[in-house]
Formats: C-alpha cells, sequence, structure tokens
C-alpha cells in the first residue's frame, strides 16, 4: 500500500479500440494510462504517437456501458471501447480518477525555492492541512535521456516511500504527461553547505552529529537495496539553520536499485555520479554496490572537516584521475586540529577496495560517531568555498585546459586502466554537460555570480550613499491573465501565468472567470514604468540605476512565490516609489509594454550598436519599493515576456481567440522584488567583500545586427552586506526574445536598465527568462510558462555560458556576454541555448557513447564560438541558428533572445 498522500500514480496499459474520427471505424490501439496521462501506441512495444493530458475532463460511460466517452478540457471527444465489460468499469474508474489528478487540487504552490540541473522545486502548502511542502517540478522530455532517467529514478524511489528521518520525505507523485511533481517535505534550512560556509568555526562534535545524520540516512537507503549514487553538498538539506543542525538526504535522481547477484554480492551499473564525490569503481566502469554512497560520504567528510576536497583538480579529468588513484592526503594546515579518530573514519570511508570499506552502519559504529567526548578544539579551517556560490563559480571556472588532453586520458602513463578510453570520452561528455569549456587565452577569468536568492526574503527599502550607483535587479514576474481569460480562481490574483510557470498546463484551470482586479500590496508602492519611453521614468536628482530584470516566474497569491523570484538593491527608491505611486499601474504597463514590443518587432534589425534608448521590447515593468515583497498584476494581458514568437504559435493554434495578439505583448507587467535582506542592503555597505575587475562587454545581437557594448559603473551590495560586486563593464542589451519550439514558446521578459542622471533609458539590459522557455502556449490552448532562471546580473560570465538557462527550449536567455565573446555573448547566438548555466552546472555524467558523441561536437562548437548547450550539454543553439530561426523573433533591441532550440515538440493533439 502507497503511503503517498493521494495514492500512487495511476497505471493502467491495455488494448482498446479507439473510434475514428472521420469514419468512426474503429482501430485498435494500445494504450497507457501513466497518471494523469493517457498514451496511444499502434503496438504494445511501439512509442506512443500521442499523448494526452486527462486533467479535467469528462469520463462517461456510453454504448450501454460498453464505451468510454472522454470529452477532453478543450471540448475533444474521444470513444475507446474496451474489449470487456470488465474492462471497461476498470478503464473508466481509473480514467475518472486521472481527470482529477490535478496537482493544484491538492496543492498551492508558491515560491520558488532553487533549480537543479534536471528540475526546479518551490515551496507550497497542502491545502488541507496548510503544512509546508517542496514541490520538485521536473519538465519532461522524452528526448533528453538523462531527464527521463532521472524522472525515472525518482519515481522508483518515490514508489518505496522511504519514511526516515534523515531522508527527505516524499509526501506525493503526479505524473503528468509534460511534468513530474514530487511533493516533499520542506527544508528549510537550505543546504547544509551553506551553512557550514558561513560558519568561522567549527567543532568535531558539530561535524560528528552531521555526518551520523548523512550516513543514517544512507544506512536506510541501502537497507532498502536503494544505492543513492549522488552524494554530495547540494544533496544534504537541512531543517533548520542552527545548531545542533538536522540533515536528511535529497535527491533521488540518480538513485537505483541493487539486485543480488549469484555471488551474493548487491550490485548495479552505470556511470554516474558527480566528479569529486564519485567512487572509484564507477570510474573504473565496473559494477558497484552501496559502497559507492560511502566513499561519497568520506568525501563529504573530508570537504566539512577541512573545507578541502579530498580529490581534486585544475580540471575535471586530473579529478576523476585523482579519484581512481584513491590516494589523498590530511595536509598538517588544515588537519592540525583534527582528532585521529575523524581521520581514521575519513580513511575507512575512502578505502580504495570497496570490500574494505566502512558500510554505512559499521561507520554509524565508529568510534567518532560513537563518542560523547569528541575534540573540542575549533577547527578553524577556511570553509568559505562550500557556499554553493564558490562551488558552482568554481565548477564553472574548471576549464578543461587541453580539450584534448582529456579526451585522451587513456595515454596517460600513469593510468594503465582499460577503462579509460571509454572514461575518455565520458569525460568529455561531462564536461560538456558541465558547462566546461576551453577559454580563450585572453578571456579574464570567470567571476563569482552575484548574490543570488535561493531563500529569499521581502524587499526592503533602503538608502544607499549617494555616491554609490547601485545595481537593481529586479524580477520582474511575468504573469497575467491568460489569453484565454481563464483566471484561476484559487489563486485570487491574475498571476495564472505565475501559476502556469511551476505546473504548466496541468495546473491551470479551465473555467472562464471573470478577470481579477490589479491588486497593490501593502507597503508597495508600484511604478510603472515602460521600457524605452521617457516620459514614464522617474526623474531624480541623484545618480542612479535601476536594471530590471524578468522573469517568467510562478506567482502566486498576493504575496506567495515573489519573494523568492527575485532581488532588488535599491538606491534612492524612495523618490522611485513616490513617482511609481502616480503612475497608473494597472495599464500603463501593458500598454506601453507592448507598443514598445510591437515597434522592437519591426526595428529589431534596424538596430545598431547604439546604447540608448533602446529599450524597446522590454517588457513593460513595474518596479516596486517598500518593505513588503510587492506584485503589482497590471495589464489585461500583463506578465509576458518576449512576444513574437508566442503569438506567432497563438496564430496557429488559437486564432480565434480575441485576445490572442495582444497578450503575447511583452508586458512584464508583475515586478516582484525583495532582497536579500535589510542588512544586504544596508548603506553601510562598502568595499571590502569580493570586488571584481572590470570585465570586457561583449554584447552581440542574436542577428547579427548588433553589437552593443555598454559600460556600466554598477555596483552591486554583497549578500552579507559587506562589499559590493562590482559589475563594471556589464554588457547590456535590449534584449527580449521569443523562442517558438515545437509549438512552445519560449519567452523572456526583458530588464530595463535606466539610468535617471540621464532622464532617459539607458539601455535595455538583459532581463532573462532564465532560457526557462518562457510562456507559451501548450497545445491544450492553455498559457504555461517555464519558470525562468532566476535574475542574475551578468556580465561575468565565462564565454560560451551566456544563458541563465534552464528550461526546456525557450527563448534561453539572451546573455549579456561574458567577458570573452564567443557563444555567450548577449543573446547572440549561443546566448540563446537554452540551458548552459554556468551556475547549474549538470554534473552529472553517464556513459552513453551517444552522448559523448554529441559532447564532442558542442566542445567542437563551443570552441569556434557558437551556441552554447543545453542542460544535456547538447550543443543548441549557434548564432547562425539564432539568425535563421523563423518563428523566433526577439524583442528587439540591440539583440534578440536566440530561438532557445528545438527541445520540446508535444505529442500531437490525438485525431477524435
Ligand atoms: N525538500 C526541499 N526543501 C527545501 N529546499 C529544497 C528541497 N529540495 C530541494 N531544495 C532546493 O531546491 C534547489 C534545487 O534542488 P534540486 O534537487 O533540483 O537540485 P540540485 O540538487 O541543486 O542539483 P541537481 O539537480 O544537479 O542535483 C536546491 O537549492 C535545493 O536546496
Amino acid at each position: 500500500m502507497s503511503s503517498l498522500r493521494h495514492g500512487p500514480p495511476l497505471a493502467l496499459h491495455g488494448y482498446l479500440d479507439k473510434e475514428g474520427r472521420k469514419l468512426h471505424g474503429r482501430k485498435t490501439r494500445y494504450f497507457k494510462l501513466q497518471d494523469s496521462a493517457l498514451f496511444n501506441h499502434r503496438r504494445k512495444d511501439s512509442l506512443p504517437t500521442w499523448g494526452i493530458s486527462l486533467i479535467d475532463s469528462r469520463v462517461t460511460l456510453g454504448h450501454k456501458g460498453e464505451a468510454i466517452m472522454l470529452q477532453l478540457f478543450d471540448g475533444k471527444k474521444l470513444a475507446l471501447f474496451p474489449h470487456s465489460r470488465v474492462d471497461c468499469d476498470k478503464w473508466a474508474d481509473l480514467l475518472q480518477r486521472a481527470s482529477r489528478r490535478k496537482i493544484g487540487n491538492f496543492y498551492r504552490v508558491t515560491g520558488l525555492i532553487g533549480m537543479g540541473s534536471f528540475a526546479e522545486v518551490r515551496v507550497g502548502y497542502d491545502k488541507t492541512t496548510g503544512e509546508q511542502v517542496a514541490i520538485k517540478v521536473m519538465k519532461k522530455n522524452k528526448r533528453d535521456t538523462e531527464l527521463m532517467r532521472s524522472v525515472e529514478c525518482e519515481m522508483n524511489f518515490v514508489s518505496k516511500c522511504i519514511d526516515h528521518v534523515n531522508v527527505v520525505r516524499t509526501y506525493d507523485c503526479f505524473d503528468t504527461r509534460d511534468n513530474m511533481f514530487l511533493v516533499m517535505e520542506y527544508m528549510p534550512g537550505g543546504m547544509l553547505y551553506d551553512l557550514l560556509a558561513n560558519e568561522g568555526y567549527f567543532l568535531e562534535r558539530n561535524a560528528s552529529s552531521i555526518m551520523k545524520d548523512i550516513l543514517q540516512g544512507v544506512a536506510c537507503l541501502h537497507d532498502h537495496d536503494i544505492v543513492h549514487r549522488d552524494i554530495k553538498p547540494e544533496n544534504i538539506l537541512a531543517m533548520n539553520k542552527e545548531w545542533p543542525l538536522k540533515v536528511k538526504l535529497a535527491d533521488f535522481g540518480l538513485a537505483d536499485f541493487v539486485l543480488e547477484t549469484s555471488f551474493g554480492d548487491k550490485c548495479t551499473n552505470g556511470m554516474y555520479g558527480t566528479p569529486f564525490f564519485v567512487a572509484p569503481e564507477v570510474i573504473r566502469g565496473e559494477t558497484y554496490g552501496p559502497a559507492v554512497d560511502c566513499w561519497s560520504c568520506g568525501v563529504l567528510l573530508y570537504n566539512i572537516l577541512s573545507g578541502a576536497l579530498p580529490f581534486d583538480g585544475n580540471n575535471i579529468k586530473e579529478v576523476l584521475r585523482r579519484v581512481r588513484s584513491g590516494k589523498y592526503e590530511f595536509p598538517e594546515a588544515e588537519w592540525r586540529d583534527i582528532s585521529d579518530d575523524a581521520k581514521d573514519l575519513v580513511a575507512g570511508l575512502l578505502e580504495l577496495d570497496p570490500k574494505k570499506r566502512l558500510t554505512a552502519h559499521a561507520a554509524l559504529q565508529h568510534n567518532w560517531i560513537v563518542s560523547t567526548e569528541l575534540s573540542t578544539r575549533p577547527i578553524r579551517n577556511d570553509r568559505s568555498a562550500l557556499g554553493t556560490q564558490q562551488r558552482r563559480a568554481r565548477m564553472s571556472s574548471m576549464a578543461i585546459d587541453d580539450v584534448k588532453g582529456a579526451l585522451d586520458l587513456d595515454d596517460d602513463s600513469d593510468d594503465g586502466d582499460d577503462g579509460a578510453a571509454q572514461l575518455s570520452v565520458e569525460f568529455a561528455a561531462a564536461e560538456a554537460q558541465a558547462g566546461f569549456h576551453t577559454p580563450s587565452p585572453m578571456a579574464p577569468p570567470p567571476q563569482l555570480a552575484p548574490p543570488m536568492h535561493s531563500h529569499s526574503v521581502p524587499v526592503q527599502h533602503v538608502q544607499h550613499p549617494p555616491a554609490f550607483e547601485a545595481h537593481i535587479p529586479v524580477a520582474a514576474v511575468a504573469a497575467g491573465r491568460q489569453p484565454t481569460g481563464r483566471h484561476d480562481s484559487d489563486m485570487g490574483s491574475a498571476t495564472a501565468a505565475g501559476y502556469g510557470a511551476a505546473f504548466g498546463d496541468e495546473y491551470l484551470p479551465h473555467q472562464h472567470q471573470p478577470p481579477a482586479e490589479p491588486f497593490t500590496l501593502p507597503g508597495a508602492a508600484p511604478l510603472a514604468h515602460a521600457a524605452g519611453d521617457d516620459s514614464l521614468l522617474p526623474s531624480r536628482s541623484t545618480s542612479a540605476t535601476v536594471d530590471v530584470y524578468g522573469v517568467a516566474d510562478a506567482g502566486a497569491g498576493p504575496l506567495d512565490g515573489v519573494s523568492s523570484v527575485s532581488e532588488a538593491v535599491f538606491d534612492h527608491s524612495a523618490p522611485l516609489a513616490a513617482t511609481a505611486a502616480s503612475q497608473p499601474v494597472s495599464s500603463s504597463a501593458g500598454h506601453h509594454g507592448r507598443r514598445h514590443h510591437r515597434r522592437s518587432g519591426r526595428e529589431r534589425s534596424h538596430r545598431t550598436t547604439s546604447t540608448g534608448a533602446t529599450a524597446a521590447g522590454v517588457a513593460s515593468a513595474a518596479v516596486a519599493s517598500g518593505t513588503a515583497p510587492g506584485v503589482f498584476p497590471t495589464a489585461p494581458h500583463g506578465g509576458r515576456g518576449g512576444g513574437a514568437g508566442g503569438r506567432q504559435h497563438r496564430r496557429k493554434h488559437h486564432s480565434s481567440s480575441p485576445t490572442s495578439t495582444s497578450a503575447v505583448a511583452a508586458e512584464a507587467s508583475l515586478v516582484s522584488l525583495n532582497a536579500p535582506s535589510t542588512a544586504d542592503l544596508a548603506p553601510s555597505c562598502s568595499d571590502g567583500g569580493p570586488f571584481f575587475p572590470s570585465a570586457a562587454a561583449a554584447t552581440t545581437a542574436a542577428d547579427g545586427a548588433d553589437a552593443a557594448p555598454v559600460t556600466h559603473n554598477v555596483r552591486y551590495p554583497s549578500p552579507g552586506g559587506m562589499g559590493v560586486y562590482d559589475f563594471s563593464g556589464l554588457a547590456s542589451a535590449a534584449s527580449v526574445g521569443n523562442g517558438t519550439d515545437g509549438g512552445r514558446t519560449g519567452s523572456l521578459v526583458s530588464g530595463v536598465r535606466v539610468d535617471s542622471t540621464a532622464s532617459s533609458v539607458d539601455s535595455v539590459a538583459l532581463g532573462y527568462a532564465g532560457g526557462g522557455g518562457g510562456d507559451g502556449l501548450d497545445h491544450h490552448g492553455s498559457l504555461v510558462s517555464t519558470a525562468g532562471g532566476a535574475p542574475r546580473p551578468l556580465g561575468h560570465l565565462p564565454a560560451g555560458l551566456g544563458a541563465n538557462g534552464l528550461g526546456d527550449g525557450g527563448g534561453g536567455g539572451p546573455s549579456v556576454g561574458g567577458p570573452a565573446g564567443g557563444g555567450g555573448a548577449a543573446g547572440g547566438g549561443g546566448g540563446g541555448a537554452a540551458a548552459n548555466n554556468p551556475f547549474y552546472l549538470p554534473d552529472v555524467f553517464s556513459v552513453k557513447s551517444i552522448r559523448a558523441k554529441r559532447a564532442k561536437r558542442a566542445l567542437a562548437r563551443q570552441q569556434q564560438g557558437g551556441g552554447g548547450a543545453d542542460r544535456a550539454g547538447h550543443a543548441k543553439v549557434s548564432s547562425s541558428a539564432a539568425k535563421g530561426h523563423g518563428r523566433t523573433r526577439g524583442g528587439g533591441g540591440t539583440s534578440s533572445a536566440a530561438p532557445g532550440g528545438s527541445h520540446r515538440h508535444p505529442p500531437p493533439v490525438p485525431s477524435t
């Protein structure tokens, strides 16, 4: 019996007759019900010819109880004839249940917590109990084998319903045609490593209790014959933020079941893992068992205690070679304060021979774990490198200095391993997947990303010293009403599109409802300013810079859902707010946004390198300031980033929709703001923190028209309020674009840079929809919106790693190019790569020769300065591809987003 709250995903397979649409003749087809999706196969073992979502469909019995009549939410009908009465009842029952398996019936979703390589995670609430939950949304892409495998793994794991205090619980699973939703226990503490990174010093006692939690979780999995295979910092989450920390294992995207062999071993195979943490037997290509997790625990323990990694290197090849050798040291500088017991446990876990390695249960009995008298000597090692940003930046900077060398690992003299040839190819795949690249010798080193907002807090209104130019990235939440006028009553706001971001088609309600009134949050004064429209700019006497980043993102109730999306740093926000308050919020944003967007569409090809007044095409955005996060639904059809592609798509499928055209306008009519914290924005911010050198701006229009280097002297307060990030040289480009992709529109809400000193829109700055595919219509005609990547100030991305993409082939981010041209440039070409995200590196690698080939190609393309790679490491979009994509029109300005490739082709709508 399933312990999932709303039952396990539904499943039923079998032959049914289907009535033809035209001739009313019947055909026998093999149908597979997969939770709320129904797939039609010609034969049992053939691939599906189409799939439909059953959510909100009507299921009735017809033909004297021998037929099942399906009326899909969009009115289409389908008649199915099971081959027996019993079958008919069974199918009818399950299809009816499937029609109600909409996650939105049970959970309410709010903000974005964070994004991984294959999924995004959102906060939500159980509608019945009000309990906070985390919802992992995995957008399926059948052609992305890595992704699908990950989905399957998670599903398999869910079926086991592990209930252990050190394993993140899975409460529910909804498997729809396009997405899989995992409802999990919410872990408010976030990633363990982020907490540790802030620890000035550390006691062994603390480390021991953390390790005990981890080992207990691992032991539980092993008891259930599950091997996690991806134990790494990202996958250890904390319940709380204060000592004593309680931590749990999360993320079963690589988990597998071990099977008993005739020798009595329990093992599995497949080369999966994360380079620093992977066990040597995995790299050797052997079959392996649960011991691989123990090895990873050893790496974690070493890392937690010393702040360093036992197997490190300048590139992945080097790292893996060291892992394989199993040789590591306890350098005196880092280990002098650490007890022998601790070292002994590390050594037991980092035993090269898996048979001699400590098991999780044995490790739990180790003296260092059970002892109550551990050393109380403070360990003062620098753990700042453990922080997520630092680790990701590190990963992204791990360039392959010698690509060929990496490919020829088997030539290494110290490495006589037979599997090396195979591995060498895998390295390439791994590196390509991880977005590794070969930097140009001229390129400055990649820089850390500015503060992110995985766990965000409400915006605070603060003042900065007048002399100080502040950079204000603001997420423009793509939201608004759906083109069809549908509205989710449950949301109580016009944020349906935002919801779509998280829930795709299945979440969006299909009833017609009167549109909601725009609302304003208490304490937040909205400013609507249309990009490029000087008349709407606030007049300020002091120098200030406002950058608005747009992100297609999920919204939710009035306050929910916004605080997690964005970040804002305000300079002189009071006058801004004052001006804002006087602006006609409701429609101006949308109106101007549309107008500009259209204009941009026409003018796009005429744009030149001019950086002034290039805001056209930018989603009009409302900027809020105040003490609360603000959401400002404004335009009637607001909240859509980009537009042209969407419009075309809509025309194609929904030409009758009266609002369809206007709905596509580039309107970021909602804006949410939030800042890291009050302290983060404190006026006392001063130099002393990380300070990055200028990077040469490199912006290139996607259509090859423009290059718009803009030098900003922008500084950005660091999250700790300790210093500033310098975004001098931040490349900026007007960049709004859509990529249509097989019927999905990847749209991009763009950003605006307003420089009030000049009293004009100085340039449009690089919003990005995070490559998330942005908004679009699914094949149901529902507005869907892939949550975009979080807004990030750009400019320091390594070449070729432009877009902050995580989505599914949407617009990709128009990126602002990194320092060194190449694919990452400004929405130009590679910038539009769907998911080439240096900060969310898919650091998983696998043995797949086909992928390796692709990776090789990707590398080759990257070397040529072409497109980036999608999240699976496929080379996707090159400049030329961007130019030539017929259905993609960037929003204009100095660049447009690349088309976002062709990730997603929804299955055809069935002929009914
Ligand atoms: N149950 C949860 N509660 C709170 N936050 C969570 C939960 N699960 C995941 N997160 C957060 O969501 C973000 C994305 O998680 P996810 O597991 O998708 O990716 P990841 O582990 O960062 O990367 P990868 O996909 O490569 O494993 C991370 O910041 C993670 O801390």
